[in-house]
């Protein structure tokens, strides 16, 4: 199946949008992929939503923000695709399937005996009548009704890519992102995934609070702080990280309160040695360590963060260009390769992964209206 994958993820920065071949098991061939960032203005009403799920918690009607959101989303995605299609010489509804993860814009990890609950914004049958073409969507439901994380869900398609690639086993595949996510492909082929902690997005949040910029670029301010060990201590007095096995978090779990009272510098180094520390503290909990890192998403561009990483967690790190892979496309092409599992009746959630009982399926599809 030729599947375009969508991704619009917790940093709010863009859609991620790239074409694979796949028959759900390996990647036959790699299509175009392109992100489609957002404007101030999409950002701003992506960044409302977001707010207003905080305020809203799953309590009550939902906030009349979704529907602004929704709009923002259903063009953008569709310019994504548009786009990827016009690189790929094909058009929409010659795609077999598009797999559309929507906006994360609240997310809760099952707690004391409670189901998770967990919302992306966006609508799978409008997609599919905007663009011709069958979109499978909503991924993370029926695993949260499951018992399960909800998230994450790439660790599937990070094996394929193992394999696809031929790597070696044990392998280490960790997602920086707005929150950081470590996969586990073990010398069997046996998955082991959760969320580590936070990633760029409690930098991106402190740094623009300070100076007005979206990222702290290259670790720059980063390199030039001194780490304040209470801070961080605090920071990892948080539950999660005693936690074993699956786990997941929102890219809110976590306040910029311990660091409010250090310089730009010094919150921005004592953030990112937390990132490095709770990679770390990551891989000490997987039951076999793996020789190395290979590192997707925004984050691995931190060149700071890498060097720390390194260190914090002793092990070597690459970013995942040096083993061919698409850095900045692994979730959007994740996305597709889930649309075809779920095409084709397929797990997606592993007890591994997100801590459902058995293998689950995952994911809806909703078909053109003029088919
Ligand atoms: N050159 C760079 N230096 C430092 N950080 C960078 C650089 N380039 C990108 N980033 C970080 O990467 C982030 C975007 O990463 P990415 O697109 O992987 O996140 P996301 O997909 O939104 O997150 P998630 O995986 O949580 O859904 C930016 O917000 C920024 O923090
Ligand atoms: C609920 C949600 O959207 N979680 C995201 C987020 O971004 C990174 C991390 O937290 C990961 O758990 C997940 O995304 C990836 C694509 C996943 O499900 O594998």
């Amino acid at each position: 199946m030729r599947i375009a994958g969508l991704m619009s993820g917790t940093s709010l920065d863009g859609v991620d949008c790239a074409i694979l071949d796949t028959d759900g098991h390996m990647i036959t061939a790699f299509g175009p992929g392109l992100e489609r960032p957002y404007t101030s203005e999409e950002r701003a009403v992506l960044a409302e939503a977001v707010e207003a799920a905080l305020g809203w918690r799953f309590q009550g009607e939902e906030p009349l923000a979704f529907a602004k959101a929704n709009e923002v989303l259903m063009r953008t995605h569709a310019e994504a695709v548009h786009a990827a299609c016009e690189m790929a010489g094909c058009r929409p509804s010659d795609l077999d399937l598009i797999g559309f993860h929507g906006q994360t814009v609240l997310h809760q990890a099952p707690a004391g005996g409670a189901p998770g609950r967990t919302r992306q914004l966006g609508d799978g049958q409008a997609l599919a009548d905007i663009l011709g073409c069958a979109v499978a969507y909503d991924f993370r439901t029926d695993d949260v009704l499951a018992g399960g994380q909800g998230a994450p869900l790439a660790p599937v398609y990070h094996k394929a890519l193992a394999d696809t690639s031929g790597l070696e086993r044990p392998l280490g595949i960790l997602n920086l992102g707005g929150v950081g996510n470590l996969t586990l492909v073990d010398s069997n082929g046996g998955l082991i995934a959760f969320d580590t902690g936070p990633a760029n997005g409690l930098i991106d949040a402190f740094i623009e609070e300070r100076t007005g910029e979206a990222m702290d670029r290259n670790g720059q301010m980063a390199a030039q702080g001194r780490v304040h060990e209470g801070a961080l201590a605090e920071y990892l007095d948080h539950a999660h990280f005693s936690r074993d096995g699956a786990k997941s978090l929102d890219r809110w779990d976590f306040s910029l309160d311990p660091v409010r009272n250090l310089t730009t510098a010094d919150g921005a180094a004592t953030l990112s040695v937390l990132t490095a520390r709770t990679v770390g503290l990551a891989l000490n909990r997987l039951p076999e360590r793996p020789e190395r890192l290979l590192v997707c998403g925004g984050g691995r561009k931190n060149t700071t963060l890498l060097a720390l990483i390194e260190v914090a967690a002793d092990i070597i790190v690459h970013s995942a260009e040096a083993v061919g892979w698409r850095g900045d496309l692994i979730e959007a092409e994740a996305f597709a390769f889930l649309a075809a599992r779920t095409e084709l009746g397929l797990p997606i959630s592993f007890p591994g992964t997100t801590g459902v009982a058995h293998p689950l399926l995952g994911g809806r599809i909703a078909l053109p209206a003029q088919l």
